[in-house]
């Protein structure tokens, strides 16, 4: 991304503010720029959401039977609702998933001066790839609380390994295949939702289509009730796969109009719809507005991988899904256009997706 020459000074990690290394902040800890919110007395509890948790060996197995459609009907339940889920049974291996959450705290668990090397401020110039926080445009953008390494990590060509760490390089590889192979067993069921031909979104994936890993770190906020670890957001990807820390919540995602905590479970993996599937699927499928919300004692992780498809694409919600009585929802749009358009509306804490609707 270019650089109009104007961007404010680089910001601290916020692992090395939480860690105190810079003096105290100006609110228990917590300097004013990352004040999101009005403190709430955590009175009212936050609901869980009915999350269901999806069974890919049934969902995927070849002979429709009765096991299938019961997970198929969960599926699309989930889909029309809540836009994410949680996959059982998804042929990742424990011992894998482990392997990327370690190495991943591994990374950040390093010294700072180790990791400004995949620095993503490069001569003053935020690139999107590499370790830091997101683009601070103006200094009335509100802050995240957390830090972030983000990979491309396909196509396997456009890979800048200079920038992988070599802790994360050989489980990030084959995490990236198995995630892959879920996300190609998935796309079929959910055409099929919609009564589109069995390979209508995964046709839509081309050599040119993007996947992005992203490793969130969440480190402890003295005042968890101020800050968004993330603001509210939707992903402007097609579909995004979350492995969180099983040890600790903190997602927490919007349904008319209320907030609801995303369960956890051991070894399930969280997949949750971006715009793209919305726009295709002419708002059938949602993309979940969701955000995440620090502890006050624990850091916590996140490993994500967004996919996308090839930036040059134009979409539009498929011819099969309008008619006179469903007209198209959303317009045409370049999946390039919308990325960029995606990272201006987060820093201004609004939703692209608005921008695309008619
Ligand atoms: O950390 C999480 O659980 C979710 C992260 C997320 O929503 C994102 O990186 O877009
Ligand atoms: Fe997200």
């Amino acid at each position: 991304m270019e650089n109009a020459g104007e961007e404010p000074a680089p910001l601290l990690p916020v692992q090395e503010l939480a860690a105190g290394r810079h003096g105290a902040g100006d609110d228990g800890g917590v300097p004013s720029r990352y004040v999101a919110r009005r403190a709430h007395d955590g009175s009212e509890e936050t609901p869980t959401a009915a999350v269901p948790v999806i069974d890919l060996g049934r969902l995927c197995q070849p002979a429709a039977d009765g096991e299938s459609a019961s997970e198929a009907a969960k599926l699309r339940a989930a889909l029309q609702s809540w836009g994410l889920f949680l996959v059982a049974n998804h042929g990742i291996e424990v011992s894998l998933m482990d392997a990327v959450t370690e190495a991943s705290r591994e990374f950040f668990r390093q010294p700072l001066v180790e990791k400004q090397r995949y620095t993503n401020m490069v001569g003053g110039n935020f690139q999107l790839e590499g370790y830091g926080n997101d683009r601070v445009a103006t200094e009335e953008q509100v802050l995240d609380w957390s830090d972030r390494h983000y990979l491309k990590v396909e196509p396997q060509d456009e890979r800048n390994l200079a920038l992988w760490p070599p802790c994360l390089r050989d489980v990030l590889h084959e995490f990236t295949t198995k995630c892959t192979t879920l996300k190609d067993c998935l796309l079929p069921e959910m055409a099929k939702l919609l009564e589109l031909d069995g390979n209508y979104f995964s046709n839509q994936f081309s050599g040119k289509a993007e996947t992005y890993a992203r490793f969130n770190y969440y480190p402890p906020c003295p005042r968890p009730e101020l800050v968004f670890g993330l603001k509210p957001h939707t992903d402007a990807s097609f579909i995004t796969l979350v492995m969180v820390d099983s040890n600790i919540g903190g997602l927490q995602v919007l349904r008319d109009g209320e907030w609801y905590n995303v369960p956890n479970k051991p070894d399930t993996l969280l997949i949750n719809l971006g715009d793209q599937m919305e726009i295709m699927s002419n708002g059938i499928f949602k993309s979940p507005v969701h955000r995440v919300v620090p502890d006050a004692e624990k850091e916590r992780l996140s490993v994500v991988m967004f996919y996308s498809l090839d930036p040059e694409r134009e979409i539009q919600p498929a011819g099969k899904l309008i008619d006179e009585n469903h007209p198209a929802l959303y317009k045409k749009v370049k999946i390039k256009e919308y990325i960029a358009g995606l990272f201006e509306y987060f820093a201004q804490g609004k939703l692209v997706i608005e921008t695309a609707k008619i």
